[in-house]
């Protein structure tokens, strides 16, 4: 096919597809790209785009809509310097009220699945540290490009609680079991220039425009692949891990209820909401 022929078609796709965003969205600003229709989704929830209810029932319905337009691609951003997201709002499981606590773990599981299982490729401009939910995020993403100097990993056992085996998954869906284990059980953060060296991102950058560059021009790679066959590729590496949760969904809400209700939780939890503060107090 003439070059001129392809561009033409992709373009008269593209038109036909327009996604079409609520305007509403007080946590996300989403943009489409006018060059390659790339849509840009960015957290944008002060001070440390933590994970609330609210945050991640906007980022599902942004997936859905994405999914319904058969968007090109996404890619998932911050509007802070130094964080991409802070990872679950800790507030949500410290004394949590049960019904609120299962409507937000029943968010979230809807996030990982969406974006987990998107058919649509997905990239992660990680412009600022991304611990715990925020790895979980940026590894739910095809490719991560992260900015120099900020932290990424899934450090959910220095604050005492364990991370869902559908996490583990996802980390052993991007390095090795080896390096998943060591890091798990150390909640172990990593630079980003460690965090290349395991593979747990793909690029490094020095900033986030820089990140958004090398993001954009990953889905250069799927300009001669035919969606179709991306996406069931796609589903048989991935598939299996979200028919997993699906078929155990509400018994993952029930054990993580119970489990994040026990006091020695709560505790630590408490600790670590103090520490924050503490760092806070002893920097002013
Ligand atoms: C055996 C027991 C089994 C239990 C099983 C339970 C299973 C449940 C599994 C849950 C899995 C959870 C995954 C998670 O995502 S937990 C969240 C983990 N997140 C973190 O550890 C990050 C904590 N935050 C930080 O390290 C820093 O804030 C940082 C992101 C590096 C940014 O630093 P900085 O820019 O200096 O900002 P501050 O630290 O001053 O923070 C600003 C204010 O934001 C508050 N904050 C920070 N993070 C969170 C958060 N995750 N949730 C809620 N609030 C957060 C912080 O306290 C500051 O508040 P304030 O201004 O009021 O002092």
């Amino acid at each position: 096919m003439m070059a001129s022929t392809r561009s033409l078609l992709r373009t008269k796709s593209l038109i036909s597809n327009l996604p079409r965003f609520s305007s509403n969205y007080k946590c996300l600003d989403v943009s489409v790209n006018n060059d390659n229709n790339i849509t840009t989704v960015t957290l944008k929830r002060p001070p440390v785009n933590s994970l609330n209810l609210d945050l991640l029932s906007e980022i599902s319905d942004v997936l859905t809509d994405l999914k319904k337009s058969k968007s090109p691609g996404m890619i998932l951003t911050s509007s802070s310097d130094k964080v991409f997201t802070a990872g679950l709002d800790i507030m949500e499981m410290h004394k949590p009220d049960p019904e609120r606590f299962k409507q937000f773990w029943y968010a979230l599981q809807d996030v990982w699945m969406k974006l987990y299982g998107s058919p649509f490729p997905t990239a992660a401009a990680i412009n600022g540290h991304a611990p715990a939910g925020g790895c979980l995020l940026a590894m739910c993403c095809e490719y991560r490009v992260m900015v120099q100097n900020f932290n990424i990993g899934l450090n959910e056992t220095q604050l005492g609680i364990v991370a869902p085996i559908w996490f583990i998954k996802t980390m052993l869906n991007t390095i090795s079991i080896r390096d998943t284990e060591l890091a798990l059980t150390t909640g172990r953060l990593f630079k980003t220039d460690e965090a290349l060296a395991v593979g747990l991102i793909d690029e490094m950058a020095t900033d986030k425009a820089d990140a958004l560059k090398k993001a954009n021009a990953f889905f250069e790679r799927f300009e001669m692949i035919p969606p179709i066959a991306r996406a069931y590729t796609k589903d048989s590496l991935r598939g299996s891990d979200i028919e997993d949760l699906k078929k155990n969904r509400e018994k993952d809400i029930q054990t993580t209820l119970s489990l994040i209700t026990q006091p020695k939780v709560q505790q630590g939890l408490e600790f670590y909401l103090a520490l924050l503060k503490n760092k806070k107090e002893s920097a002013a």
